[in-house]
């Protein structure tokens, strides 16, 4: 579904952004991607929706260069913005206006998710707090049914209930053929949705695993004791104790904790890269 081949993107000519990045991406995954601030994540992201351009390199998607913003690839394409600014409609005007753009746009799909969020279609748009209107373009989002939905930390601003009520629409609006990138820092709020993860470091992709993989490869663990092994890939002191994480020797199978997974990762890399070559 999306193709991407040496990727280069700078703002100025000086600070490359994006370097020589490589990614292929499918159908039927809802992809996390991590990374520190300023990694380069949303500027991915917009570079996927065509609103950035490359400066080398290309950027298909459903077999189109995503800068020619065809017809045809932004009916199937919807961006959740970090930042937005909505029109003085009710909820009612906007789904009536905007909806006609995305050909397998559901009203029922929509309004189901406005009363998983206990929102009024009756309200206006410009009445609404941050986080419910966040609430609105999700709903949307996944109500055009589009085949390809970036979403730019979508769970910021939304209240602790709201991030459940997130995670069981986005997983039940999933299906084989659409894709679903969820930028975030809020890995709690992903959890037991994203697959696989991504994670980028300073414009590039330093991970891309199922998190089958990553389960049969690391092995996560919590011990009183800091623990001095060479099978330790990284550690860090938690509550009670130390989290480790050690190349997984037994071959079963645990859980994973995905805030030490990123932070192993960012600061072990060769380490993991390592292991997961083997
Ligand atoms: N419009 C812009 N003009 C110039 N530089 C920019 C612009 N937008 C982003 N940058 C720079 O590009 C780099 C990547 O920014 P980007 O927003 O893509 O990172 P991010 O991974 O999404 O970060 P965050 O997690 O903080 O949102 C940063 O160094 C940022 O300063």
């Amino acid at each position: 579904m999306i193709e991407i081949k040496n990727l280069n993107f700078s703002y100025s000519k000086k600070k490359p952004i994006i370097k020589n990045l490589n990614l292929e991406l499918h159908g039927g995954n809802i992809y996390g991607l991590l990374g520190k601030n300023g990694a380069g994540k949303s500027t991915l992201l917009k570079n996927i929706a065509g609103l950035l351009f490359p400066k080398q390199g290309s950027v298909k998607v459903f077999g189109y260069h995503a800068h020619q913003r065809l017809p045809q690839v932004l009916r199937e394409t919807y961006v959740i913005p970090e930042e937005f600014s909505l029109p003085s409609f009710t909820i009612n005007q906007y789904v009536d206006i905007y909806s006609v753009f995305y050909p397998r746009f559901s009203k029922e799909q929509f309004y189901g998710s406005l009363e998983e969020f206990k929102l009024d279609p009756k309200e206006k748009l410009t009445a609404l707090s941050y986080g419910q209107k966040k609430k609105v373009i999700i709903g949307f989002g996944l109500a055009s049914n589009c085949n390809l939905l970036l979403m730019d930390e979508p769970t910021n601003g939304l209240d602790i209930p709201s991030k459940s009520q997130f995670r069981k629409i986005v997983a039940s609006s999933a299906t084989e053929e659409r894709c679903f990138i969820i930028s975030t820092h809020q890995v709690k709020d992903v959890e037991n949705l994203i697959d696989p993860i991504i994670i980028m470091d300073r414009g590039e992709i330093i991970f891309h695993q199922t998190f089958e993989m990553v389960s049969k490869k690391l092995a996560f663990e919590v011990h009183k004791e800091l623990v001095e092994d060479d099978q330790v890939v990284y550690s860090q002191s938690v509550l009670g104790g130390y989290s480790v994480v050690t190349e997984n020797v037994t071959g079963m199978e645990g859980s994973i904790d995905l805030e030490i997974l990123f932070n192993s990762i960012t600061s072990s890399k060769d380490k993991i890269h390592q292991i997961f070559k083997q």
